[in-house]
């Protein structure tokens, strides 16, 4: 059985990940396997000290954190190509361990990774980026573009309601051409997600119908439609039975997305925001890493 590298974010989860440590150390040494830990000190360390620890023969990489973390570590893995994906969910949203079934408990998440059963998921880019979970266009991110504004002046849920309330009150609708596949859409659309994971922002379910190893990108589409009516409709995203309402949402499955929009967007990468000026393209390598799950 090969040795085991947790790269902790300690401000994952508002400084939750950190607490792990312990834990952590406590259920590697009843295990005798070999092990380490490293606290990340700067944002986006994790992608080189994944890099590194596969080049030097770790077996399993864990990221200790949320989506952000997570999407480092597996950066750093296939940039050097060998390497399994461990996650210990402790960020705020935890959204790809929700849709992997990785257990919450942090004693629990550590007994999955000693198990050590892996499956091969698949990989999204959009525009040469990454991502393992969900990538956007449209209010969402610019509800977390905004979000990002506003913590720098004020802290807590607090900032989080009014970005939340003062995109949705400016928003204005996106024009985009969509190609995909087999279809084409020109549409004014609210929001355009697309999805290898099933949830985002903390357990919304935008695309209940993605399957994370078929090798296809599940698409959620909110039409334009009265903000009023969004704001009823946003409850039901958390059950993932918005795509019901076929008036105001349509769902699709691609392999290859081009996305064209009239003016300069926000593309919410799991979680991060990237500029958009022009054309977003999404492509798709099916089961790409190996990830420790269930
Ligand atoms: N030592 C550090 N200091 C500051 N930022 C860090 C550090 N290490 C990592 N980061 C950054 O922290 C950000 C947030 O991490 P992450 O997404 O894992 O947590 P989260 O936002 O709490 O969880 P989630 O994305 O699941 O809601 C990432 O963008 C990452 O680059």
């Amino acid at each position: 059985m090969g040795d085991i590298l947790f790269i902790v974010n300690p401000i994952a989860g508002g400084g939750k990940s950190e607490e792990f440590v312990p834990l952590i150390k406590e259920s590697m040494e009843q295990s005798k396997r070999k092990y380490k830990i490293i606290m990340t000190r700067e944002p986006k360390e994790a992608i080189s000290l994944a890099s590194y620890a596969s080049m030097k023969g770790y077996e399993t990489i864990v990221a200790v954190g949320g989506d952000g973390t997570i999407n480092e570590v597996a950066s750093g893995i296939l940039s050097s190509g060998i390497g399994t994906l461990g996650i210990i969910p402790g960020g705020t949203g935890n959204d790809l361990a929700r849709t992997l079934n990785i257990p919450n408990d942090p004693k629990k998440a550590i007994e999955t990774i000693l198990k050590g059963n892996k499956k091969k998921i698949d990989v999204g880019f959009a525009n040469d980026n990454m991502f393992l979970n969900i990538a956007s266009i449209g209010l969402d991110s610019e509800i977390v573009k905004n979000t990002e504004k506003i913590k720098s002046k004020i802290r807590g849920r607090f900032a989080y309601m009014l970005g939340l309330f003062n995109t949705l009150f400016k928003y204005r609708n996106k024009k985009i051409q969509v190609q995909l596949d087999n279809i084409i859409i020109d549409e004014e659309i609210m929001l355009f997600a697309v999805g290898n994971g099933k949830y985002y922002g903390g357990g919304m379910k935008i695309c209940p119908m993605a399957i994370i190893e078929d090798g296809y990108f599940h698409v959620c589409v909110v039409k334009k439609a009265p903000k009023i009516k969004l704001l009823l409709f946003f409850p039901l995203i958390f059950k993932g039975i918005h795509t019901k309402f076929k008036k105001n949402v349509d769902v699709y499955k691609s392999r290859e997305i081009k996305v064209k929009t009239n003016e300069k967007t926000y593309l919410n990468i799991d979680g991060e925001i990237f500029e958009v000026d022009g054309e977003a393209i999404f492509t798709i390598v099916n089961r790409g890493i190996d990830v420790v799950c269930e």
